[in-house]
C-alpha cells in the first residue's frame, strides 16, 4: 500500500497479482520524428518493461493499453514500433494487436495464455478516450464495458498520464480489483519523499509545447506557493513574453495564433500581474525565412523562435545554481532539430552541476538527458511524467490515483 496524503493506493501485493489475467495500462507516449514517423526516444518503454517483467515473473498473462500522441498531431501514430521495443526490453515477445475493442482483439484476449503479453493499438483511436470525466462515468464507456469482463485485475502503471481522467486510466478501477504498477509505485513513493515543501529555493524550468497544460500548472504552483522562481522556455516562454507586452514579430505571433494560444494571454498576464515569480528569456535563437539562424534580443525578434539564447542560458543557469530543488519539464527549443538543443542541454548541465536536487520530467525532456551519463540517484530523479509530475508536485490529487483509492475502498471495504 502507498499512502499519498489521504489516499491509500493499492500495490500488486495488495491485489495478489499472481496467476491472473491482467489488464495493464502503461504510458509509452514517446517523442516522434515528425519527418520519418520514427520514435526518437524509448525511455518510457524501457522503464515500463520492468513492470511487465515483474508481472510475468508472477505467472500472469498481460494485455497492455497505452496511448501515443493526440489525434491530429504528427506524433499520433500506431503502437507497432512500441511493441517491438517493448519485446526487446521485456525479453519476450510482446504481440502487437492491431485492434482495441473490436472482435479481433476480444478473440485474442479470450485465448491468451499464462506468460503471454499483448499490446493493443493506440487507445486514443477510441473516441471515448479523449473525453475526461469522473471514474463512475468512465466505467460505463464501451472501452471499459467491452474489456473488463475478460480480466481478473487492472494495473495502472501510467504515472505520466495519471493527470488525465480518461476511461483507460480511471474507468477500470471501479470494475476490477486494481493496483498501481511498479513504475507508478516507484514514482509516487519517490516524489512524495523527496519533495519537501520546506526546501527552498525551489526552481521550476518549464518549456515545451503543451502551453495550456503548463499554464494551468503554473497557476497551481503560484496559488499553492510551491515555486520560488519559474524559468520559462519553449512556447510557454513565448506566451508569457506576449503577455508582458513584448512584440515577438509577425512570424511568431502566427505560430501562437495557429496553435490557438493567444486566447491564453489574459490568464498569463493575470499571473504576471499577481506577482508570480515568472522569468522569460531575454534573447532567443531564431531562424529566418532564408534559413539564417541568429541570436536576437527578445524585444527585437525578426526570425521564428526556435530556442532560447545564450544570455538567457547564463541568467537561468545562475538561478539554477542557487536552488535547493530544480524541476525541469518541457524543452527550451525545438529539440527534434539538433540545431536547437543548446538551450535545453545547457540548462540540464547547469542543474546536474548545481548543489541542488534535480527532478526531470516530460517525454521530450527525458530524451534530452544524455544517454549513458552517470545519474547520481541521490541527487537526480528522472520521472516518466511531465504534466502529471508537475501537478503532483503542485499538490494536486491525480485522477488515476484517486480512482485506485476508490477501487481499494469499494473492493476491500477499508478506507
Ligand atoms: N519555441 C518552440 N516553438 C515550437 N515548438 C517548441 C518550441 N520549443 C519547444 N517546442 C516543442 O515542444 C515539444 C515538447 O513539448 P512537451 O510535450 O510539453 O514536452 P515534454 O514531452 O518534455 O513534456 C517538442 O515537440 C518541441 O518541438
Ligand atoms: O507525454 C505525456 O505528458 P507530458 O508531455 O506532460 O510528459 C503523457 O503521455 C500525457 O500525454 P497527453 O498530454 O497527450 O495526455
Amino acid at each position: 500500500m502507498i499512502k499519498v496524503s489521504d489516499l491509500n493506493i493499492p500495490t500488486l501485493d495488495d491485489v495478489n497479482a499472481s496467476d491472473k489475467k491482467v489488464l495493464l495500462r502503461i504510458d509509452i507516449n514517446s517523442p516522434v520524428d515528425k519527418k520519418t514517423g520514427k520514435l526518437l526516444d524509448d525511455s518510457r518503454i524501457k522503464a515500463h518493461a520492468y513492470t511487465v517483467r515483474n508481472l510475468l515473473e508472477r505467472g500472469n498473462s498481460i494485455v497492455i493499453l497505452s496511448h501515443q500522441g493526440r489525434p491530429g498531431d504528427d506524433d499520433f501514430i500506431s503502437l507497432q514500433q512500441h511493441a517491438e521495443l517493448l519485446s526487446k526490453y521485456v525479453g519476450t515477445n510482446v504481440e502487437f494487436i492491431e485492434d482495441i475493442i473490436g472482435p479481433y482483439a476480444i478473440e485474442k484476449i479470450k485465448k491468451i495464455s499464462r506468460g503471454e503479453v499483448y499490446l493493443l493499438e493506440n487507445v486514443r483511436l477510441v473516441s471515448e478516450e479523449l473525453i475526461e470525466a469522473p471514474p463512475v462515468q468512465q466505467s460505463k464507456t464501451f472501452l471499459v464495458k467491452k474489456l473488463s469482463p475478460y480480466f481478473d485485475i487492472y494495473v495502472n502503471d501510467a504515472f505520466a498520464a495519471a493527470h488525465r481522467s480518461q476511461p483507460s486510466l480511471v474507468g477500470f478501477p471501479l470494475m476490477l480489483p486494481s493496483a498501481a504498477g511498479k513504475i507508478m509505485e516507484k514514482e509516487v513513493s519517490a516524489l512524495a519523499k523527496i519533495f519537501n515543501p520546506e526546501d527552498s529555493p525551489k526552481i521550476f524550468v518549464l518549456g515545451g509545447g503543451k502551453v495550456s497544460d503548463t499554464l494551468k500548472i503554473i497557476e497551481h504552483l503560484a496559488k499553492n506557493r510551491v515555486s520560488d522562481r519559474i524559468l520559462t522556455g519553449g512556447l510557454v516562454a513565448e506566451l508569457f513574453a506576449v503577455a508582458k507586452g513584448i512584440n515577438l514579430g509577425k512570424a511568431n505571433m502566427q505560430v501562437l495564433e495557429s496553435k490557438g494560444l493567444l486566447s491564453l494571454v489574459p490568464r498569463a498576464r493575470k499571473l504576471l500581474l499577481s506577482g508570480a515569480p515568472i522569468e522569460i528569456p531575454v534573447d532567443f535563437l531564431t531562424e529566418k525565412q532564408s534559413g539564417e539562424i541568429a541570436e536576437e534580443p527578445a524585444n527585437s525578434v525578426n526570425g521564428v523562435i526556435k530556442d532560447i539564447g545564450t544570455t538567457t542560458i547564463e541568467i537561468y543557469s545562475s538561478f539554477i545554481k542557487e536552488a535547493k530543488v530544480i524541476t525541469l519539464r518541457g524543452p527550451m527549443g525545438i529539440i527534434e532539430d539538433e540545431r536547437f538543443r543548446n538551450g535545453t542541454k545547457s540548462l540540464l548541465k547547469s542543474a546536474f552541476e548545481s548543489p541542488g536536487y534535480v527532478i526531470i520530467g516530460g517525454g521530450h525532456m527525458i530524451s534530452m538527458v544524455e544517454k549513458g551519463i552517470e545519474i547520481n540517484e541521490n541527487k537526480v530523479h528522472i520521472s516518466t511524467g511531465g504534466g502529471a509530475l508537475l501537478l503532483f508536485l503542485a499538490g494536486d490529487k491525480l485522477p488515476a490515483l484517486e480512482a485506485l483509492h476508490l477501487s481499494w475502498v469499494s473492493k476491500s471495504g477499508k478506507s
